[in-house]
């Protein structure tokens, strides 16, 4: 089976990642393997940039193609926040209990109708002497007033998923790689990846 590196440090998204790639015929590693590859600085100033960042320090790195997934939740009533920031959202430690609690206090007041949210996915394909590309994916949704459910990751306890009407963390993982933001992102790269991976794989 073919190998492909995902630059990221994510347990979910690395779960996601080995499920979703699976069928193609890839053997997912993630930086999960490499504990000494230090995290990379989110220094830009959108969802695509700070993939392009992950993806390309990575390879440079690795001396090989990598790509990397930079995603978050955006709501409407909060402005598109918490964005890019999402896995800082309460804090500098990364959780994903204190970056619910905070949503669902922030939205306390906030009626069922305005409630509107998504989550988004930025992919970056980077290798080293090519030129990287990007692509990304989308899912709709809406912020719960509680936690539902213990599958996924992340914000998936509080979003309800309008396509399954049912809250993310409900759904089994076959059933979130049908609608999320990072397997809608993915399928647009299903028809790249042969001529991406020529000649990218382990040296
Ligand atoms: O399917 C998802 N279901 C629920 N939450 C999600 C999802 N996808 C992204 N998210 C949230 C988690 C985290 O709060 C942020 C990603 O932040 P992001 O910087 O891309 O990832 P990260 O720092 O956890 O790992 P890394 O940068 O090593 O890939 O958005
Ligand atoms: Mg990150």
């Amino acid at each position: 089976m073919s190998e492909v590196i995902i630059a990221t440090k994510n347990q979910g998204k690395a779960k996601e990642f080995t499920r979703m790639f699976q069928p193609l015929g890839f053997e997912v590693k993630t930086l999960l393997d490499f504990p000494e590859i230090k995290d990379v600085e989110e220094t830009g100033t959108t969802f695509e940039e700070n993939a392009i960042l992950k993806a390309e320090t990575i390879a440079r790195l690795l001396d090989r193609m990598v790509i990397a997934d930079d995603s978050g939740l955006a709501i409407d009533a909060l402005e598109g926040r918490p964005g890019i920031y999402s896995a800082r959202y309460a804090g500098e430690e990364k959780s994903d209990e204190a970056n619910m609690n905070k949503v669902l206090e922030e939205l306390t007041d906030v009626p069922d109708n305005e409630r509107k949210a998504r989550f988004f996915c930025a992919l970056a394909v980077a290798s080293p002497g090519k030129e990287t590309f990007i692509v990304s994916g989308t899912c709709e949704g809406l912020i719960l007033r509680e936690k539902r459910g213990s599958y996924g990751f992340g914000y998936d306890p509080i979003f309800f998923a309008i396509e399954k009407g049912k809250a993310m963390a409900e759904l089994t993982p076959e059933e979130k790689a049908q609608i999320s933001h990072r397997a809608n992102a993915l399928r647009k790269l299903e028809s790249e990846l042969p001529s991406l991976l020529a000649g990218a794989g382990k040296k």
